[in-house]
């Protein structure tokens, strides 16, 4: 880039942000509700919405509830919907065989969600953890997080969704080898146009802990995630995982979290030109809904703001459990 300016008085950038449609005019970049994906916890029982204590304003919904979060979703615009589900400590085992379960929560969800509104897409979370008593994403053995016989597990969980009719797959284990193992099964299964949008470049990070709390994790979670997701001191090792998961077969890929991760986002973007998208996490989404309750910031705002960063560093897309509000105020204004 070669930016030229001439000197002032000739130049007065002002000029450009004088009134608001000038400034609509000149804005490099434009966030919609068709660039959200809304993460949505659920949970057992019938016309059930329960607060999530770390996330206010954030539920988890029955499955009843769930289909109809999905006709406000299609209403709002939102192309999305990505589930997550909550298990109580009596439903986790060490063997996680709920997660392939044709009739567990999630793929009820995914169903539910397909009868009433066939059009919005459904993702879907791969990983161990909402069925594991050890709160890890894969198996553990003598203390150690296993890779190749977690892969396995994860092949038949994500097979399950697949049947039960997800749109999208989202694999946030970090095993490695999971991408090829499960686009190798789709095809094999007659699933080829199930997306793997690939959690690739998910960080060890402090910023998960209210999803923990969300699905029931954080009593079970026992040491940390440090030996399958990336120390967040490393940005070429991003880099890897990302090739690397283009490479077996990913659709698209992930940066995760959002906001502290930015220059993966617009690093990501700028060598691979792949569709990127960021998760804005439960931690993040926390800090701003929590500071806005209290009155320290302006909530709509630092939420809009927040949004826009994604876009400006590259994203296409975003997963944030702003995107219900985000949404709204698009619809109320052409307000950025
Ligand atoms: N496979 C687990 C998973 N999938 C999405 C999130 C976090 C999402 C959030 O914090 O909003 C996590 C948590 C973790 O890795 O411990």
């Amino acid at each position: 880039m070669h930016p030229i300016t001439a000197p002032f008085p000739a130049s007065r950038p002002r000029r450009l942000r004088r009134t608001p449609g000038m400034r609509a005019l000149a804005a490099e970049n434009t966030l919609s509700a068709g660039d959200l994906i809304w993460p949505v916890f659920v949970r057992d029982g019938e016309n059930v919405e329960e607060p999530v204590a770390s996330m206010p304003g954030v539920n988890r919904l029955s499955v009843d509830r769930v289909a109809a979060a999905a006709r406000e979703a299609a209403d709002l615009g939102i192309p999305a919907i990505c589930l997550f589900p909550y298990t109580g400590a009596q439903n986790r085992t060490a063997d996680c065989a709920e997660a392939w379960n044709p009739g567990n929560l999630s793929n009820r969800a995914t169903r539910a969600i397909k009868a009433a509104v066939p059009d919005m897409l459904v993702m879907t979370d791969v990983a161990l953890d909402p069925y594991s008593d050890s709160g890890h994403d894969g198996f553990v053995r003598d203390g150690v997080i296993v890779n190749d016989e977690t892969v396995e597990a994860l092949v038949k969980q994500a097979l399950a969704q697949a049947e039960a009719g997800v749109d999208i797959i989202g694999p946030s284990d970090m095993m490695d080898g999971r991408i090829g193992a499960i686009r190798a099964a789709l095809e094999a299964a007659g699933h080829q146009d199930v997306v793997l949008l690939s959690y690739a470049a998910k960080f060890a990070s402090a910023f998960y802990g209210p999803f923990r709390d969300a699905v029931g994790a954080s009593g079970a979670l026992k040491g940390d995630k440090r030996t399958y997701q990336i120390d967040p001191a490393n940005s070429d090792e991003a880099m890897r995982m990302i090739a690397r998961d283009l490479a077996e077969g990913a659709d698209a890929i992930m940066v995760k979290p959002g906001l502290p991760y930015l220059d993966i986002c617009r690093r990501a973007k700028e060598t691979f030109a792949a569709p990127t998208y960021a998760y804005q996490v439960s931690g993040e989404y926390a800090m701003i809904a929590a500071a806005a309750q209290n009155g320290w910031i302006d909530g709509e705002r630092a939420m809009t703001e927040s949004l826009l960063a994604f876009k400006r560093a590259g994203c296409d897309g975003i997963l944030t459990y702003f995107a219900p509000a985000m949404a709204r105020l698009l619809r109320g204004s052409n307000a950025r």
